[in-house]
């Protein structure tokens, strides 16, 4: 929109009429009678040219070009004027603070409004329950911190679980969560949608959109996007499979000026089509055995990282899981040790790693090769065995076995 508004300011600019430009009369005669007119005829000429072309002086020819360029020239703005005017809009331009203090700082006050943030990483790592972390803190009253709204909160996988999201708020809020009613209330304020296929996800956007402003939604979340490109066989598709609801997400976030969270699963880097996952091939191949791959890449592509503004990489490295901020226009690429406990996400330090180099952009950690097979399990299933080490479990779904490692 900026690009195309730069474009038309630019060819209006270049037609500008030199007779209106107030330059002497004497020399804006001369130029009319050469049939110089804009602003372009005379400005894509050099002063040789339009000295033999206009038949005047050096001297002349110089001070007419710079008068020219001066007024054709779009108004420029200094870094102080760019400073008032986002202060000007700062109600626009908020941010939902995650209560995460280094990682705040770095994001300079928290997840940004009118933006998509993107949560990437291996099942297990912990999306889901910074997602809960969020929901809660969007719908807390203002009075302590929070939003004070309501939130959307898609959940493709079906792992949504309002008791861990209340132990979450019980552990974290106490002072809030003792209050009579509290629970109940903050529960309330959180919709929760579970669609399953690409189409009822679709479906679900649209009215998504209709219900933003309506009922005071302060957050959109997202769990998990990458794992609705499973089914449908639409990863053999040239185009991207959620090609359109990528687009209408961004679009989403923009005109309701909200915070929207969108996790994301990750694949090994093995494939060489863009859009072919890796558990696609299992198939083919039920012996498969787990990765411990330092080469994971974000399941949803290349088109997707281009539409969301902030990346932040939930990994796990030498029995340390880390939180990376990989993606922003505003923060350094700094990383941040973290734990999940009883009452959800929390940073062990708040002074962050600098990190240079590609290392900012990995993923690491122990994943299923398939990834989206320990995200389809049920709830329970995936946070007892994934706690439990060395386990190995066999299920059976819909004719499928499948063998989870955890580790
Ligand atoms: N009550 C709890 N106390 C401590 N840790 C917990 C608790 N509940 C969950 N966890 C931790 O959270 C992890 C699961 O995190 P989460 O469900 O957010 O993963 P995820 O990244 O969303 O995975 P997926 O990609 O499969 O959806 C568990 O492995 C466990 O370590």
């Amino acid at each position: 929109m900026r690009k195309s508004v730069n474009r038309v300011w630019r060819r209006v600019m270049a037609n500008k009429l030199i007779s209106e430009m107030g330059l002497p009369k004497s020399i804006a005669n001369i130029f009319a009678a050469r049939n110089i007119h804009t602003a372009k005829d005379a400005l894509s000429l050099t002063e040789f040219e339009l000295m033999e072309l206009l038949d005047v002086g050096l001297a002349e020819v110089t001070t007419a070009v710079s008068s020219i360029s001066e007024i054709s020239c779009p108004p420029y703005q200094t870094a102080l004027s760019l400073l008032e005017q986002r202060m000007h809009n700062e109600h626009l331009a908020g941010h939902l603070p995650t209560r995460l203090k280094g990682l705040d700082a770095a994001l300079c006050g928290g997840i940004p409004f009118g933006v998509i943030t993107e949560l990437v990483g291996p099942a297990g790592i912990g999306k889901t329950q910074f997602c809960l972390k969020l929901s809660l803190l969007a719908s807390l009253p203002s009075s302590h911190g929070g939003l004070d709204g309501h939130v959307v909160y898609v959940d493709t996988e079906s792992k949504f679980s309002s008791r861990r999201m209340i132990e979450i708020g019980v552990n974290s809020f106490p002072e809030i969560f003792q209050i009579e009613g509290m629970a109940q209330q903050m529960a309330g304020r959180i919709l929760v949608l579970q669609p399953t296929t690409p189409t009822e996800f679709s479906e679900c956007l649209q009215k998504i959109k209709d219900s933003l402003l309506q009922h005071h939604v302060k957050l959109l979340v997202i769990d998990s996007m990458a794992a609705l490109v499973s089914g449908d066989g639409q990863g053999q598709c040239r185009q991207h499979p959620l090609g359109w609801h990528m687009t209408f997400i961004k679009s989403l976030a923009e005109f309701s000026r909200i915070p929207v969270v969108v996790t994301n699963q990750v694949r090994s880097h093995s494939g060489d089509d863009p859009f072919h996952y890796s558990f696609q091939d299992s198939r083919q191949n039920l012996d498969f055995p787990t990765t411990f791959d330092s080469h994971l890449v974000a399941a949803l592509g290349i088109p997707w990282a281009h539409a969301v503004s902030i990346r932040l990489v939930l990994e796990s490295k030498s029995g340390q899981r880390f939180i990376k901020v990989a993606k922003s226009s505003m923060s350094p690429p700094v990383a941040f040790t973290f734990a999940i406990s009883a009452s959800g996400i929390s940073l062990l330090h708040d002074d962050g790693i600098e990190m240079t180099g590609p290392e900012i952009n990995a993923i690491c950690g122990q994943v299923l090769k398939h990834f989206n097979v320990a995200s389809s399990i049920n709830d329970a299933h995936n946070i007892k065995y994934f706690r439990d080490f060395e386990v190995t479990v066999v299920y059976s779904i819909k004719n499928w076995s499948f063998r989870v490692v955890c580790g």
